[in-house]
Formats: C-alpha cells, structure tokens, sequence
C-alpha cells in the first residue's frame, strides 16, 4: 500500500510526523505501507516554485492514501492565489476530484473535562460534517480583484456556484453514510437569500426520496450554528456546501475539546483520499512542541477503514487514542486540572506504545 506523505507548513510536519510513529506501530503488527513525502504549500512553493508541484500531484495520483498535514502561512495568504500555500490543498483536492469532506465530530467520553462548553452539552455529540470540497464560492468563476470602469473603485468578486450533479453526488454519498450512523440527515443552506442553496435545497430533498429510510431535515447556516452549540446530540450526518462546512466543521471541533481532535477524510469517485488534521497549520505554536497530533492520527485511522481496506487497524488506533486519553495525557489545548501535559512528540509516542499494545 503506497502512502504519500505531505506534511506542508507550521506544525504539518510535527503532527504528521507522530502520525507515522503510529503507522509504523501498525506495520509492526500486519499490514505494510510503502512511505513517500512530497512538498505541498509554501514548502512546494520554497522547494519547486508552486504550492501544487508537478511531482506531488504526480505522486498524489499514484497513491493509495495521502497523508496532509496543513498548508499556508499568514504571510502567504495574503498574496496572489499562484503564490499562496493553501492554493495548493485547494488545487490537490480539485485535481483528485476528491468531493466529499468527511469530518467527524466525535466527544471522547475520556475528554470531556475539556470542552469549555457544559458536560451535559457535549456528552454523547457523535456527528459527521459531511462538507462538498470541489465547488461552491471556492472554485466559481468569475473571481478577483478587479478595477471598476465606471468608478475607478476596486471590486472584489467571488461566484458562489453549484451544478446539479455536484450536489447530487454529495446528497447521495450524505444518505448513504447515514445509512451506516443514525440514519438522518440534516442539509444546511442559506436557501432564503441564495439562488445556489435554493438548488441546493431543492436537489437535496430529490434524492432524499430515494432514501425513505433516512430521515431528512433543512436548516438555514445561521440557525445551524446556533443549533450545533445549542443542542449539538440532535445532530448525527450535516452535508452542506463547501464554505459552510469549512466554518461549521471548525466551531463543531470545540464540542470535542479542540481543533486538535478532529480528523479528516476527503474522498473522490475513485475510493482513493486525501487525510488531513481539520486544523491549520499554527504559526503561532510551529516548532514548539505544543501542537496536539492526535487529528493528524486519527486522520491516518479514517485512511486505514477508508481507503486501505484495514478496519481493525483503525480500530486499534482509535483504541490507542482512547488509552492514552484515559490515562490522562494531554497537549495543552486540551489540558485539564489534574492531567498528564505532555508534549506532541510525548503524545505521539504514547499512542505508538498503546498501539503496540504495551502499558502507556
Ligand atoms: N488544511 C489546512 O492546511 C489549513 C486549514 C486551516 C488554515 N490553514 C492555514 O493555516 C494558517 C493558520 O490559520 P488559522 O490560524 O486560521 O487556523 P489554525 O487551525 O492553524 O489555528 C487556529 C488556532 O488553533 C490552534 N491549533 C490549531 N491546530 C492545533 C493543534 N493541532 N494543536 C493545538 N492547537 C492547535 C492554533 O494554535 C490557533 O490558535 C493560515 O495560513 C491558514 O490559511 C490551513
Ligand atoms: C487552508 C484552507 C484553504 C482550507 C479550506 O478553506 O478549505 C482550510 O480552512 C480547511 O478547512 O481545510
Ligand atoms: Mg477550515
């Protein structure tokens, strides 16, 4: 099974790294990974002139998972999209058509103590945001900064778009994961001001008929992100559009106590995907030891059931994290009186001993 590694920028490479610790204690029990690393964001912009270098999506169609870790900077997000380090996640996911964003929300009962939401809230929340990564206001056209002819002022255009068969793709793919969870489906839009979401809406409730065994509900954004805080268990599978689910999947991470905690899995027609940490890429703890790595293993997990065909593996990774969270190992984004801070390499290692099965 060829695994390409794409660590990219800020903590990326720190998280990623434990990642692999874990993946080598997986090996060490059964199946075996072939590992390359290729240059993503600002690092594919320092080593190759591109945040999307030729090679790396090369590499990143050959493979059978992709491990991201975070791509961009501050400072490079500022510039044109040819020099910006997210620009080349975007393309990667564009070029792999990898459609559906998977994005867990899940509240460890090992974690509670550190959500800064009440218990009570937060006990039990057991939700997937099931984000559209290849369309909407990120991809439509026409887009940029332009110079208005009759005014002289700048514009600035962004085109939120979706076809039919986009949204009938991911509806499809929201229904069927239902099917394996609680089996509802609640569709967020903003159907009340947007032409898109209306489609949206309306192109969801379509499909939904072929699933009369899953329940289907609508909530305009607004209220869903009310609701998401307010009453997070109503929740079990959220599809929504691509700029919708980038900011609801970031404010549903705090049920769980952190951005830290949640992985990622963005899968194409193929079966093929991408893993990444929902998390970006930290300037502000990079290279300080204090990133939380366990969204970067929980990741590799989602591409163990996922894409490798190894259910049991993800099981015991999920397990290992499940240890060491019991036993009170912390980074400090999650940190509670009481518990065991450590550090990312510190937290890496203690998933890659619970996974070897040895006392953490
Ligand atoms: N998937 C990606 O590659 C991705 C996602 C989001 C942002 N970004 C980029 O990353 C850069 C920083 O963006 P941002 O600050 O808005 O978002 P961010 O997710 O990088 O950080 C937000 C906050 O969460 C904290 N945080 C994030 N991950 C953490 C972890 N694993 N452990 C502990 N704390 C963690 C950070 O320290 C920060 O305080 C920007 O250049 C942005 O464009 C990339
Ligand atoms: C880095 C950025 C382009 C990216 C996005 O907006 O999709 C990130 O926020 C994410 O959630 O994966
Ligand atoms: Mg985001």
């Amino acid at each position: 099974m060829k695994i390409l590694l794409l660590p990219g920028d800020g903590i990326g490479r720190e998280v990623t790294s434990q990642a692999v610790k874990v993946l080598r204690a997986v090996s060490a029990n059964g199946p075996q990974f072939e590992i390359a690393e290729a240059a993503i964001g600002d690092a594919g912009l320092a080593a190759a002139g591109d945040p999307l270098p030729a090679e790396t999506l090369e590499a990143a169609r050959k493979a059978d998972g992709i491990l991201f870790g975070a791509a961009g900077t501050y400072e490079s997000d500022l510039l044109p999209p040819e020099k910006r380090g997210g620009h080349g996640l975007l393309r990667l996911r564009k070029a792999l058509d990898l459609y559906a964003n998977f994005r867990p929300v899940f509240a460890f009962p090992e974690l509670l103590g550190a959500s800064t939401l009440r218990r009570e809230v937060v006990e039990g929340v057991d939700l997937v945001v099931l984000r559209e990564l290849t369309g909407d206001i990120y991809f439509g056209t026409p887009r940029g900064i332009h110079r208005d002819e009759a005014t002289g002022e700048r514009v600035g255009i962004n085109t939120m778009r979706y076809t039919e068969s986009e949204i009938r793709r991911v509806a499809h793919a929201a229904f069927k994961a239902a099917r394996l969870r609680r089996s509802k489906v609640c569709s967020v839009d903003k159907a009340n001001v947007l032409e898109t979401t209306a489609l949206w809406r309306e192109v969801v409730t379509e499909v939904g008929r072929e699933y009369a065994d899953v329940a289907l509900t609508h909530l305009y954004v607004d209220a869903a992100a009310m609701h998401l805080i307010r009453s997070p268990r109503d929740f079990d599978v959220i599809v929504t559009g691509n700029i919708f689910g980038d900011i609801l999947s970031d404010a549903a991470a705090m049920l769980t106590g952190s951005i830290g905690m949640l992985p990622s899995a963005s899968i194409g027609p193929t079966g093929k995907g991408l893993y990444e940490p929902v998390h970006g890429s930290a300037p502000d703890i990079a290279g300080k030891d204090l990133a939380n790595p366990l969204a970067s293993i929980l990741s590799f997990a989602m591409m163990l059931r996922l894409s490798l065909g190894q259910p049991e593996a993800a099981e015991a990774v999920e397990r290992a994290v499940r240890t060491v969270l019991a036993e009170g190992y912390r980074t400090g984004d999650i940190m509670e009186p009481g518990a065991r801070l450590v550090g990312t390499e510190a937290m890496g290692d203690a998933v890659t001993r619970a996974v070897h099965g040895q006392k953490v």
